[in-house]
């Protein structure tokens, strides 16, 4: 995993006061660190433009307008007059070397978006947004320096915004980048070190990012092991059965070693998933919610109650019985508008989902200070994983996945970890990553997908 950072300007100021970097010292190497990515992956004279704002993040790109001048044919466009004590400086040097300035933008072969970055304090202009459309139009490929302008620092989303193919990001990665309203935005993204190794410039901290190596299958290691050795899940199953039966199936699909379906009706289920009237002895974790419509209000009690890990999701979000599990081994996985629900019945904010996905770090932290023992997976674009402080984010989720059906798959593999002893949090984290993972391995087009499509992809990783 990644470290993620909130704001990065106490890692610049650590450098001037601990290593006794400059600024100056730290914009070179910025801007060379994007002259090194151009340098490696454009053949030269190819032409860049470079569309710079006032502040330092336009100082950057002015600094490597002058870095790839004469091998590349660049061109300047000032949005705005340089400003920051950087952007004159950094304007002065470019001006010796000759650097072209234009007075209008174009489809050069490279963009370089050096518009805005962290300073960016409030909603764009008319000139600015007819400007950053403009450049969205062309075929160019399209780099943002540090940020793509109009995504601020609280991963908020102006009018517009710039498309980047790249973003090639200052430092260290920062957590607004993966809020859900940035994600269209960001293209691939990179870090480009500021004058020392990202492992020094970067301090302790309680949020990541999740990647690939992450994942920790449920490979089986040991030989002489049954079926018990694996756990036995059990899956209530509400009025819309269909929700707990694809949950069971994922689960079994994922490792589980018995699953049964909890429910007062028979069920017409699968050969290998097994029906039950009631929890049985050998419950390993449970996984309820999905489907669940109207029940039984003390026996759900009960069963939030007991020790057994649990995994719950959908319709339980909307009723503050929930609460009787928040101390227990638990991992709630709702989706926005089922944690604005959560959020009201725990008396932590009444906000509408629009706020909530303005701001899903700040409320899933709100939420973990109340209830540190809890995990929690928030699903969205971006998955965030969290218990008590530490957050991790799960940048896979596409739009495959956005359909009926999926969040019931995801409660599976989340419970099937569960049954086979992984620590809530461990089960959280690669469920959530063998959800995403399995979806992006999916080789027919991205509408198409069904359910047990994706447990079959499950079951290839
Ligand atoms: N140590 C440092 O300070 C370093 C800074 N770096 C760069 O500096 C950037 C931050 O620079 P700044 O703090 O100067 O901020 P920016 O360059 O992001 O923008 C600030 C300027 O834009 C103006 N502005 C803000 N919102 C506006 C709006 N909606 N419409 C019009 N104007 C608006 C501000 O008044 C200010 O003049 C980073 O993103 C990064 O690219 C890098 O060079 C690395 C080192
Ligand atoms: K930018």
């Amino acid at each position: 995993m990644q470290k993620l950072f909130d704001e990065v300007n106490s890692l610049d100021k650590r450098c001037y006061e601990e290593f006794s970097l400059s600024e100056d010292i730290l914009m070179e190497h910025a801007a060379n660190g994007m002259c090194e990515y151009i340098q490696d992956n454009f053949e030269d004279k190819k032409s860049v433009l470079i569309v710079c704002g006032s502040g330092n993040n336009g100082a950057d790109g002015i600094a490597l307008a002058r870095l790839l001048y004469s091998k590349y044919n660049v061109s300047l466009y000032l949005a705005s007059k340089p400003k920051s004590d950087m952007a004159k400086l950094q304007y002065k040097r470019a001006k010796a070397l000759g650097v072209k300035e234009t007075n209008e933008v174009f489809e050069a072969d490279i963009i370089v978006d050096s518009l805005f970055g962290t300073g960016l304090n409030k909603e764009l202009k008319d000139d600015a947004i007819k400007l950053i459309d403009t450049l969205n139009e062309f075929e160019s490929f399209k780099i943002s320096c540090d940020i793509p302008s109009g995504v601020n620092n609280t991963g908020h989303v102006s009018t517009t915004a710039f498309y980047a193919d790249l973003t090639l990001t200052m430092g260290a990665l920062k957590t607004f980048l993966y809020t859900d309203n940035a994600k269209d935005y960001l293209g691939k993204v990179k870090v480009i070190n500021l004058g020392v190794q990202r492992d020094v410039y970067e301090v302790n901290t309680t949020k990541f990012l999740l990647q690939k190596k992450d994942i920790r299958l449920p490979h089986r290691k040991q030989k002489n092991s049954h079926k018990g050795t694996y756990g036995h899940l059990n899956v209530f199953a509400g009025c819309k059965k269909g929700a707990g039966i694809i949950a069971a199936k994922a689960a079994f699909g994922f490792g589980t070693g018995l699953v049964s379906v909890v429910c007062h009706e028979s069920l017409d289920l699968p050969y290998h998933i097994m029906q039950t009237h009631f929890l049985t002895k050998n419950c390993t974790a449970i996984a309820i919610g999905m489907g669940l419509g109207k029940y039984e209000t003390a026996e759900v009690r009960e069963i939030l109650r007991n020790d057994i890990p649990k995994i719950i999701d959908a319709d339980l979000f909307y009723d503050e019985i929930v609460i009787e599990s928040f101390e227990k081994d638990v991992v709630l996985t709702p989706h926005p508008k089922e944690f604005v629900s959560l959020l009201k019945i725990c008396n932590i904010a009444d906000i509408t989902i629009d706020e909530l996905q303005a701001d899903r770090f700040f409320y899933v932290e709100k939420f973990c200070k109340k209830y540190p023992k809890v995990v929690l997976l928030l699903k969205g674009a971006n998955v965030i994983i969290a218990q008590d402080e530490y957050i991790y984010v799960n940048r896979y989720g596409s739009a495959v996945l956005s359909k009926g059906g999926s969040g019931d798959v995801l409660a599976g593999l989340v419970a099937s970890l569960l049954a086979q002893n992984y620590t809530p949090l461990d089960a959280a984290i690669s469920a959530s990553l063998a959800h995403t993972l399995a979806a992006a391995n999916y080789k027919k087009n991205n509408y198409s997908l069904i359910p047990s499509d994706l447990v079959e992809e499950v079951r290839k990783l």
